[in-house]
């Protein structure tokens, strides 16, 4: 069986009512090492999973940096992260059937009570769902990057997510202190449907030389005031993420013109200019 690192940290400042006390977070990079940062803070147990030693010392001393102190475990089995879990936040590579090997075995592992949830950007929770025996206490539970300062988070209902499991992950998203809202299903849900198109022909208007990146970042943070302009928020974000969730897209809706891939991103994950991750995108960063 896999060694997994786990990294444990509660605190009790909570002041919200909600029936989840105890919260394991699988996967530890960008996003899980905030979810576990956000559900720490709030008085929650968190039991954080990560496969790689070294991002399970990273996400440690990101964490640590924010909370002060922090313990860390080792185990030998997944079984012994879940036992006591109320809720599973899924937060690993964004592939299907990665997820589905995960979510297989964790279905086996978890008490009964135990509800799961995915931070998927892309995929269908349904689908992700689909292989456990669990589905009316399945969700979504989309964060937005970077965790601990972005308010929102987006519930996903499936169509067999029970009312009780749905109240349970809204009055939670609430408790870790964020603004949750509700939506359907339905391909990037609403922020991604929307930011995902707008990024693309942002990256068009660029590519026709209609202005520049500089100018059409300028235009949407002055003239509609977004904190980044979309040349900017897709650096940010990483060119392979938003690439590979226009491919994903594309390929299940090839009729969707708003799916349609940018030549010039193609072109930079290539190159392996992800954007500021890798030092270089749209921009150039000092690592
Ligand atoms: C692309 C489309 C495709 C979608 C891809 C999938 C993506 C995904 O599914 C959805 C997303 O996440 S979509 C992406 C959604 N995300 C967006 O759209 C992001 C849009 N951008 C923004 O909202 C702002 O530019 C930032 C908040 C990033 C930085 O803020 P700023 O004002 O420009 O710069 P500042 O003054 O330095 O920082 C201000 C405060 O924030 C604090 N802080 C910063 N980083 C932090 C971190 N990592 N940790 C903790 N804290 C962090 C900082 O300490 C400071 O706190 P203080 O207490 O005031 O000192
Ligand atoms: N990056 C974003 O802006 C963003 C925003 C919202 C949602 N998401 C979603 O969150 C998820 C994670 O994205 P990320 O950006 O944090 O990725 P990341 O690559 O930074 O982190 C994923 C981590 O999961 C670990 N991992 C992989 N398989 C594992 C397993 N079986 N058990 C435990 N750990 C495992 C990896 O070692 C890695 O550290 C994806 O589904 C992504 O779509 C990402």
């Amino acid at each position: 069986m896999a060694t997994f690192g786990i990294l444990r940290r509660s605190l009790s400042t909570t002041t919200t009512r909600n029936a989840i006390k105890n919260v394991t977070v699988i996967g530890g990079g960008l996003m899980g090492s905030g979810i576990a940062q956000v559900a720490a803070q709030t008085g929650h147990n968190v039991t954080l999973v990560e496969v790689n030693a070294d991002i399970l010392k990273k996400a440690e001393s990101s964490i640590a940096n924010s909370l002060g102190r922090v313990a860390k475990k080792l185990y030998k089995d997944d079984a012994k992260a879940v036992k006591d879990s109320d809720l599973i936040v899924e937060a690993i590579v964004e592939k299907l059937e990665i997820k589905h090997k995960l979510f297989k075995s964790l279905d086996e592992a978890a008490p009964t009570k135990t509800i799961f949830a995915s931070n998927t950007s892309s995929l269908s929770i349904g689908e992700i769902a689909s292989v456990t025996n669990r589905k009316d206490r399945f969700g979504g539970l989309h964060f937005f990057n970077p965790v601990p300062v972005m308010k929102l988070l987006e519930v996903v209902r499936i169509p067999e997510t029970s009312e009780e499991t749905y109240q349970a992950l809204m009055a939670w998203g609430k408790a870790v202190g964020k603004t949750c809202i509700t939506c359907k299903d339905t391909p990037g849900f609403v922020v991604n449907r929307l930011l995902v198109p707008y990024i693309a022909e942002a990256i068009r208007m660029m590519e026709r030389g209609d202005a520049s990146a500089r100018d059409i970042d300028i235009a949407m943070k002055l003239g509609a005031g977004y904190p980044m302009g979309p040349i900017e928020l897709a650096d940010y974000v990483g060119h392979d993420t938003t690439l590979s969730i226009s491919e994903g897209w594309h390929k299940k809706f090839p009729e969707n013109p708003l799916f349609n891939i940018c030549e010039s991103q193609r072109k930079l994950v290539q190159q392996g200019k992800l954007g500021v991750k890798s030092g270089e995108g749209y921009y150039k960063y000092n690592k």
